[in-house]
């Protein structure tokens, strides 16, 4: 049992396959993704809010590009601020919880191999932006599906932010509004994203189901 969360929000074990699952199962074998609003319990992406939210500048570090360890060489690619998700705190993991009963039904449904779930908050402060980019490249990385999380109230076209998501000819197939209760779910090596500049301070938790398995004899890339 969860503090501070209402019993509705939470993710018992035994919980029943959503259907949600397989809406996302069948997106990921057509398109290579999929765009769900209202995807979690409303009162637990709430509590996530409220809980990225009370986070303190000091709680966020500068987020980083693969292996890359040059931030300034980074700042071109992507300008948002990340933390970890960790159990400890009941929001999150409810959220980790919920990705967990994710992860055993794209397993059953799609044979991914699915193996664990890393996800962090990420802050884009007003300017801030992620360029066009893919988040694994096959056989040189663990993640395989990346889920996008937002829990934006209210957001406007005018607040810019938008998740721009490209097909394979270069053109821009799904334009998502990172608004609260979305969640964005796709192959890490084959879909290319990128996030326009957010005029408003813009909060989401990004996260990545990866395989088991070490690649070089490094088991997972760096955080
Ligand atoms: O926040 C988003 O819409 C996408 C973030 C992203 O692409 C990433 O963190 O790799
Ligand atoms: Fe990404």
């Amino acid at each position: 049992m969860y503090e501070g969360l209402p019993v509705s929000a939470e993710i018992a074990a035994s919980s029943v396959e959503l259907p949600l699952f397989d809406v996302i199962a069948d997106g990921l074998t057509g398109r290579g993704f999929v765009v769900l609003p209202l995807a979690l319990p409303p009162a637990l992406s709430e509590a996530l809010l409220l809980r990225v939210t009370s986070l303190g500048d000091e709680a966020f570090r500068r987020a980083g590009v693969g292996r890359e360890r040059d931030f300034q060489l980074n700042r071109f690619v992507r300008s948002d601020e990340i933390r970890w998700l960790g159990s400890a705190d009941p929001a999150e993991a409810q959220y980790l919880a919920w990705m967990e009963q994710l992860r055993q039904a794209i397993n059953r449904r799609l044979f991914m191999g699915l193996f664990d779930y890393e996800a962090h908050f990420a802050r884009y402060l007003p300017g801030a932006f992620y360029k066009k980019h893919i988040d694994a490249f096959k056989g040189r990385s663990n993640r395989v599906l990346s889920t996008v999380f937002y829990l934006n109230g209210g957001w406007q076209e005018a607040d810019g932010g938008q998740l721009l998501i490209y097909g394979d000819d270069d053109s821009v197939v799904s334009k998502v509004t990172p608004l609260m209760g979305t969640l964005v779910v796709f192959l890490s090596d084959s879909v290319p994203h990128e996030v326009l500049a957010a005029q408003r301070t813009r909060y989401s938790i990004a996260g990545w189901f990866r395989v088991n398995g070490s690649i070089n004899a490094q088991i997972d890339p760096p955080r």
